[in-house]
């Protein structure tokens, strides 16, 4: 079993519009609302791939209520810690030629009540788990220390943990020793506090984290792919296709390797095709075993360590 924590959870609301107009009046042409918050996403990608996965979740108000709601039909065992605040609404604004403008709220205040009771909510479930997945941002009245602390705790069990954050949390995060970590570029370049732009860049500043404490790192690369670091090695894998909304991929990807139980190459290869199916999907939708295109993915040989990488805005 694998068991996902989300302190922030969301409803991803996502818009499409004909031309994105600041400043101006935008009529929707087709909208659709998603369960949403990182660790929310890894648990759906991974229950829709039959894996045993329990979603821990800190979820108030009306909106908590629809949250659940949405996740009714997909098996995780759902865990709610009933929040003080409400779930927030992130919004993403989709333009025809599939640019994405996201709005992410910071979230409702989590009080110190709220954040213990998660907290207890997760190790009570943990023992005897193959993973727990603590993913997403801190809601605000949470501090940068939380999942530091939570990592140490769960680690205290036996269980490894995987921490996909950004900000100080992060680098605290990194500092407690989880077994993986899975930052993007961004998140990279801010824990790392300098630019990044070849993949030779990445595994600098990925060793970096395993210096700080990180077991392995899994560094996502957006229309990159992704290269997995560790102590005794590296891999690179990347899959090209058409992108339609990359908002979940990072989750998507990886839920895809802890699929794997085993790490490795085997492990990046899965993840990436789980990571470019959910890019190629609307909304945050999660892949289900149809949507995997395993043939698309490349893995190279020698790494190619001065590539330029594409990068977002
Ligand atoms: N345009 C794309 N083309 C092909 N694959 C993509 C594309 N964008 C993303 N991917 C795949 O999805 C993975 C995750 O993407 P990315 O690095 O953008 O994650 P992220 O920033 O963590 O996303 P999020 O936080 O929204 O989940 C990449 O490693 C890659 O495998
Ligand atoms: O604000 P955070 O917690 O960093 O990210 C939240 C979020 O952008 O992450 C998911 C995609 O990875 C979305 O479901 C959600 O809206």
């Amino acid at each position: 079993m694998i068991v996902t924590v989300t302190a922030n959870p969301s409803l991803d609301r996502t818009v499409q519009v004909r031309k994105l107009v600041r400043g101006g009046l935008n009529r929707a042409s087709s909208i659709r609302v998603d369960p949403g918050g990182k660790g929310i996403n890894v648990a759906r990608a991974l229950a829709l791939h039959g894996v045993d996965v329990r979603a821990v979740v800190a979820a108030g108000g009306i909106e908590g209520e629809q949250l659940v709601a949405l996740l009714a039909g997909i098996s995780i065992d759902v865990v709610r810690v009933p929040a003080v605040g409400p779930v927030r609404i992130n919004m993403s604004v989709v333009e025809p030629d599939a640019t994405v403008t996201k709005f992410n709220e910071p979230g409702a205040l989590l009080d110190d009540g709220d954040a213990r009771a998660l907290a207890e909510a997760v190790l009570s479930g943990a023992e005897g788990a193959h993973w727990v997945v603590i993913a997403g941002s801190l809601p605000p009245g949470v501090d940068s220390a939380y999942y530091a602390g939570l990592i140490r705790m769960v680690g205290s069990l036996g269980v490894p943990v995987v921490v996909d954050t950004s900000g100080p949390a992060l680098r605290e995060a990194v500092q407690a020793g989880p077994a993986l970590v899975k930052p993007n570029l961004r998140e990279l370049e801010e824990t790392v506090g300098h630019p990044i732009t070849t993949i030779g860049d990445v595994a600098d500043a990925a060793d970096e984290l395993l210096e700080l404490g990180a077991g392995t790192v899994l560094a996502s690369l957006g229309a990159d792919g992704a290269l997995l670091r560790g102590h005794d090695g590296n891999c690179y894998a990347e899959a090209p296709v058409t992108a339609q909304n990359t908002v979940g991929a990072g989750d998507a990807l990886l839920a895809g390797y802890l699929s794997e139980g085993c790490g490795g190459l085997p492990a990046l290869v899965t993840a990436v095709a789980w990571g470019a199916a959910a890019a190629s999907l609307p909304g945050s939708a999660m892949p289900q075993p149809h949507d995997l295109r395993p043939d698309l993915v490349r893995v190279a040989s020698r790494v190619p360590w001065d590539r330029r990488l594409h990068r977002d805005p």
